[in-house]
């Protein structure tokens, strides 16, 4: 299996609802968001890739058309603006443009990421 991963940056608000009325992260704050798109393939095409870079810029165009400063409570409303759930949404969003997409990481600081993948 043939693996590649590309990052994109975009920088959003959000709170989260459901923690500790004390809990920081109830408050209105910002993140300088990296997504890292993973695809797979078990064959390289003629080229050798797995799919070229280049045509990853769908995901660019659509976190700056839609995601980039915003807030993403607006976004994701009913769901809790996680970096869970974001990485979810945006692999429903990015697997129907990329079929090999098999796994989104969202990270909210250089210390955390929360990642949605296939079990298989
Ligand atoms: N499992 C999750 N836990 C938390 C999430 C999340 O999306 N999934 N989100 C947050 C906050 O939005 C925010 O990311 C705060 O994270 P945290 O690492 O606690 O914040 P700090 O940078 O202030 O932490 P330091 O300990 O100072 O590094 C919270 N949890
Ligand atoms: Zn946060």
């Amino acid at each position: 299996m043939y693996k590649i991963s590309k990052q994109f940056a975009f920088s959003a608000a959000h709170s989260l609802d459901g923690l500790p009325g004390d809990h920081p992260c109830t408050r209105l704050h910002g993140h300088n968001y990296v997504v890292t798109v993973h695809l797979r393939s078990k064959e390289l095409n003629d080229t050798g890739f797995v799919k070229d870079y280049n045509e990853l810029k769908v995901v660019k165009q659509y976190i700056d058309e839609h995601i980039d400063h915003r807030n993403l409570n607006d976004i994701m409303y009913p769901l809790n603006s996680s970096a869970e759930n974001l990485a979810r949404l945006f692999f429903d969003i990015f697997k129907p443009m990329l079929p090999e997409l098999y796994a989104v990481e969202v990270s909210e600081t250089p210390k955390t990421s929360a990642i949605y993948e296939l079990d298989n």
